[in-house]
């Protein structure tokens, strides 16, 4: 039975459990890549936050699978559109995942991890988690989307945050 009644909260529910708004569910089920999606609305950048090594948290765990349990890197970014930050995100990239010809995924600094993911071989986004909840740097409530992908067989998880302003960006676009 889908859940209708959303309340903010850290919990990822499968993408297919939630009734979602029209424009939400535009976005958030979107299969492309959010990065392009975003180019398409004005002057685009990546300004990353934090890179650090270290261990999944409880849930990153349970999604990544037997992976879970290992070192990963840490990515948080900002995506911002006609310099307003709209996304915020935070990816995981077990370690062995980083490992022979995926490296280059531990090097994005400010290059959209999404140029890199869908560059051939492209990841394959294999399962979606929806929540309605604090962004990592504690703004919102807002809706999220985390994302697994599989790139040359290892699991890495994308989550995004969609900020208020994209859909103040997208209602009023001459603001
Ligand atoms: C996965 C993508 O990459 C985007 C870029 C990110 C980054 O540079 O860290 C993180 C999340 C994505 O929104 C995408 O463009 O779809």
């Amino acid at each position: 039975m889908p859940d209708t009644a959303l309340h903010a909260d850290a919990h990822w529910r499968a993408q297919e459990r939630l009734v979602l708004p029209p424009l939400i569910r535009d976005w958030l089920a979107d299969p492309g890549s959010l990065t392009a999606r975003l180019r398409g609305l004005g002057p685009f950048r990546v300004a990353p936050s934090r890179r650090v090594v270290g261990a999944p948290d409880f849930e990153e765990q349970h999604q990544l699978g037997q992976m879970g349990r290992q070192r990963a890197l840490i990515r948080e970014v900002t995506l911002l559109v006609h310099e307003r930050p709209v996304v915020e995100a935070r990816s995981v990239l077990p370690l062995t995942t980083l490992a022979g010809a995926n490296r280059g995924l531990a090097h994005m600094g400010s290059r959209s991890l999404g140029s890199e993911l869908y560059r051939r071989p492209a990841a394959r986004r294999d399962q979606v988690w929806v929540r309605f909840g604090l962004s990592p740097s504690g703004q919102g409530p807002c809706w999220g989307r985390q994302s697994r992908f599989v790139k040359r067989g290892r699991p890495l998880l994308v989550a995004e945050h969609f900020l208020p302003a994209l859909w103040d960006l997208l209602l009023e676009p001459d603001r």
